[in-house]
């Protein structure tokens, strides 16, 4: 075949108006954006064999579980905004269920079921005065510095175990990552502006995905609306992207090459971060620097399955060990809310704990965690589980994490350059969001203003994003 070995030189597969780099939410609701402005001409390059990018499902203990976004975040308060992954999971008849993160919940520590419940709704109060104050010093043009020194400037910081275990359900849960390596600022409004309808978000309710179509059914049902199966090619690794004044051309890691007036990357940061995609030409420093400056960070669930459940009854349970982020938080799925019946728990680890994690094995992680059972239920014996499985999304090479977050060297300009387009490719994904990014509804916030812009290209309109080229703050020391 002529692209059997084709170099950049080689002839393409085809060539297309718009080529799209990844078939999760972003890529998707881009593609929507292009059909709905009458433009045909595109193709979906997905490196798995379906849509849905991040939105896996896992088949366990005889449920379909979630590997990766399991809520919708943010619903809609009143008549005001509406989520966007709502008003999909409405239309398509996903089955989904309220899920009582701060009202259903059980307190443990290595001495058992020990009532600490105070301590627990005090770290939400400690949390509201650092977000509180973040907004104040974006307010007033202040420097950013980590939510850890927040915390500790609002005299909120956590000491005991107990105290660490509340702060931890409060933050890195959330941002699955640490106080110390998140901005402060980033806070201001809780995490972007997601649940706060006056900045445009949605409201407090988490909406869990208890379908067992897959959460992902949402996104493919809407697929299935538009998409011709001629616009997608599945099991396309995208290998090397080349751009110029005239087109986009990319290679797949097989050697076929594909080519387009104009592109959309939406690969996620933690792909853009390591060397699994090449750009040519290299990338500019500005669009480096604000690929390195944000950071992807892991969120890791671990899921067991027992013969019966033997733990708590409220939706959550919260462990405080000596380490901090030692598998805190427990959700039970058996719970009539969820799979009543299942015998299913999961427990969640974030952050540098998920990366520690995925480099051991099965088998430990499983032996860890039914040791912090044991301390959980001292009063049990634990019968050995059914089934044991966690996904390693740092390790993945079509991910290398789990959502971004934002450090306190990130600045507004880093945003602007990590989602300015670089001639005719253009670059959508969660990370790029500068509302709602590390959710779903940031994926779809971008993949609907990048695929409108990329329209408008198209049709003869094109605007390019800004950019600054150097990011200066630095005052050096004055000696
Ligand atoms: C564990 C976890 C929990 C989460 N929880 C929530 C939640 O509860 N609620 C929420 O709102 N959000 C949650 N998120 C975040 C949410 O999943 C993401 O924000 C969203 O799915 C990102 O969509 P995207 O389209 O930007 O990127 P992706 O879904 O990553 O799409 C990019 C696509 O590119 C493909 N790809 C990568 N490399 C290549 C290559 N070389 N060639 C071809 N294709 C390639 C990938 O396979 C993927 O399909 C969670 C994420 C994880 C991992």
């Amino acid at each position: 075949s002529p692209v059997a070995s084709a170099t950049n030189d080689s002839v393409p597969a085809s060539h297309h108006k718009v080529l799209i780099f990844g078939g999760g939410v972003s890529g998707v609701i881009a593609a929507r954006a292009l059909h709905d402005k009458g433009i045909s001409d595109f193709l979906i390059l997905e490196a798995r064999d379906e849509l849905g990018g991040r939105l896996i499902s896992h088949s366990f203990g005889g449920k379909v579980i979630e590997n990766g976004p399991n809520w919708i975040q943010g619903t809609q308060t009143g008549s005001g905004p509406e989520n966007p992954i709502l008003k999909l999971a409405l239309k398509h008849g996903l089955k989904t269920q309220f899920n009582d993160y701060f009202g259903s919940i059980t307190t443990y520590d290595p001495d058992g079921s020990t009532d600490y419940i105070d301590i627990f709704n005090n770290a939400v109060d400690k949390y509201t005065s650092l977000v509180n104050s973040a907004g104040a010093r974006v307010g007033k043009s202040l420097v950013d510095l980590t939510s850890r020194s927040g915390y500790l400037i609002n005299r909120a910081n956590a000491h005991t175990p107990q105290e660490q275990a509340a702060e931890y359900y409060q933050f890195d849960w959330e941002y699955a990552q640490t106080p110390e390596q998140t901005s402060w600022i980033a806070s201001s409004w809780g995490n972007n502006f997601t649940y706060v309808p006056e900045a445009g978000g949605f409201s407090e309710d988490n909406l869990l995905s208890i379908d067992q179509r897959g959460f992902k059914y949402f996104l493919q049902a809407e697929g299935d609306e538009f998409l011709e199966a001629q616009q997608i090619r599945y099991n396309s690794r995208v290998k090397n992207i080349a751009h110029s004044d005239s087109q986009v051309r990319v290679t797949l890691d097989d050697g076929q090459t594909f080519s387009a007036d104009y592109a959309i990357c939406t690969f996620s940061l933690g792909v853009l971060q390591n060397d699994d995609v090449r750009f040519e030409p290299e990338l500019p420093d500005y669009k480096l620097e604000a690929i390195s400056s944000m950071t992807m960070a892991t969120y890791t669930k671990i899921f067991l399955q027992f013969p019966k459940k033997f733990w708590f009854d409220t939706e959550m349970g919260l462990y405080a060990d000596s380490e901090r982020g030692r598998y805190p938080v427990w959700q039970s799925l058996d719970h009539e809310n969820f799979f009543p019946g299942s015998g299913i728990i999961f427990v969640t680890v974030t952050g540098d704990y998920s990366q520690r994690i995925e480099r051991l094995p099965d088998s430990q992680v499983k032996e860890e965690v039914l040791g912090v059972m044991r301390q959980m239920f001292p009063n049990i014996t634990i019968p050995e589980p059914l089934d044991f499985f966690f996904p390693r999304w740092f390790s993945d090479p079509l991910f290398r994490g789990s959502y971004s977050n934002w450090p306190p060297s990130f600045f507004s300009e880093h945003h602007d350059n990590l989602r300015a387009n670089l001639g005719r490719l253009y670059f959508s994904g969660e990370a790029m969001s500068q509302k709602y990014f590390g959710f779903l509804h940031g994926a779809y916030d971008e993949g609907q203003n990048i695929g409108t812009l990329v329209a408008q290209c198209v049709q003869g309109g094109c605007v390019s994003l800004k950019s600054v080229q150097l990011v200066r703050n630095a005052h050096p020391y004055e000696i």
